[in-house]
């Protein structure tokens, strides 16, 4: 497969079947930045998620399950980038399933068993980088990026199965957001309150890009977006509660901003991704063959 060009109309799929070249309509990339809403000024806030890794708090209904469907709707779009999708309620990403490769529902083993898949894939990519003497991958590679995105991480760090089992995902899940990036594992989790009886301060704290959606206090806020916001006047306290969606972004200039996230009614999220679905179908089923050669294809 050809990788699209940014805003492309039409992508056009070289199969490894050797088979003629098919148009299958428009999509994304990875690569690409990710459109999650308007800023204060009314313009498109757009941020890059390769090599990212992104956190989402705030309280009960403030709108993080809307961003992170944002977010899933884009990689859904992009042909170089699979799903990995991790729901307790199974139905906040439920209808991206069949775009997904992977689909963990309220199953602890299942996710378990599913980021040391990650973790080994990960390894293998590392290992294939060190032999190439390189440090990342790049849109041109064979890798295909994954998004591993986690809706409530609290219900695997903290709610269902054995103490064990609840600390083994937190020690998994910190060590793909730590090592992930480079070789285009991208973790996108929300949680009501990162707290550190939640997830660990040493995971949470390694997430560079922090969304707050309204939260019930300055330390909340401060839990989501980092130590100090709230007293430098940045806190997500004052989005009202008839505001969803709304809260303070850190992306890449490294302050918080305030944003509306875009949100996607459930309607849309379908007709999405029945056409993302459709798209991979056609054009990452003709691709498989290929990426057998490469070492985590296993
Ligand atoms: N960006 C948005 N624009 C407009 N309305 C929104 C937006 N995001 C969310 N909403 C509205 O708020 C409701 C709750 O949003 P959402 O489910 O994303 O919250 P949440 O923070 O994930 O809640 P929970 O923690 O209970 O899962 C949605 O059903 C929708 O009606």
């Amino acid at each position: 497969m050809r990788r699209r060009e940014l805003m492309s109309p039409v992508l056009v799929a070289h199969t490894s079947t050797g088979t003629a070249p098919v148009e299958v309509g428009p999509a994304l990339s990875i690569f690409d930045p990710v459109h999650v809403g308007i800023d204060e000024f009314g313009q498109p806030k757009r941020v890059p998620l390769i090599y990212r890794n992104m956190l989402i708090g705030g309280e009960p209904g403030s709108g993080k399950s809307g961003l992170l469907n944002a977010v899933v709707a884009h990689a859904a779009l992009s042909l170089d980038c699979r799903l990995c999708l991790l729901d307790g309620k199974r139905v906040e990403l439920g209808q991206w399933r069949r775009c997904a490769d992977a689909f963990v529902g309220p199953d602890i083993a299942a996710a378990l068993a599913l980021l040391k898949r990650l973790q080994m894939m990960m390894d293998r990519r590392y290992d294939y980088l060190e032999d190439c003497d390189r440090r990342k991958i790049t849109p041109q590679d064979v890798f295909t990026a994954y998004l591993v995105a986690i809706d409530e991480i609290a219900y695997f760090s903290a709610t269902v199965g054995s103490k064990q089992q609840r600390e083994e995902f937190s020690v998994l899940l910190r060590d793909l957001v730590a090592r992930g990036r480079a070789v285009g594992i991208i973790v996108v989790a929300a949680t009501q309150r990162p707290s550190s009886d939640i997830i660990p301060t040493s995971l949470r704290d390694l997430f560079a890009w922090r969304f707050a959606g309204r939260c019930t206090n300055d330390s909340s806020s401060d839990i989501v977006l980092g130590h100090g916001w709230a007293n430098k006047g940045w806190s997500a306290n004052i989005v009202s509660p008839n505001n969803p969606g709304a809260g303070l972004l850190i992306a890449e200039n490294g302050g918080p901003e305030l944003v509306k996230v875009a949100y996607l009614d459930d309607r849309t999220c379908a007709a999405i991704a029945a056409y993302a679905a459709e798209l991979r179908a056609t054009v990452v089923a003709g691709d498989r063959p290929a990426l057998r050669s490469v070492p985590d294809a296993a």
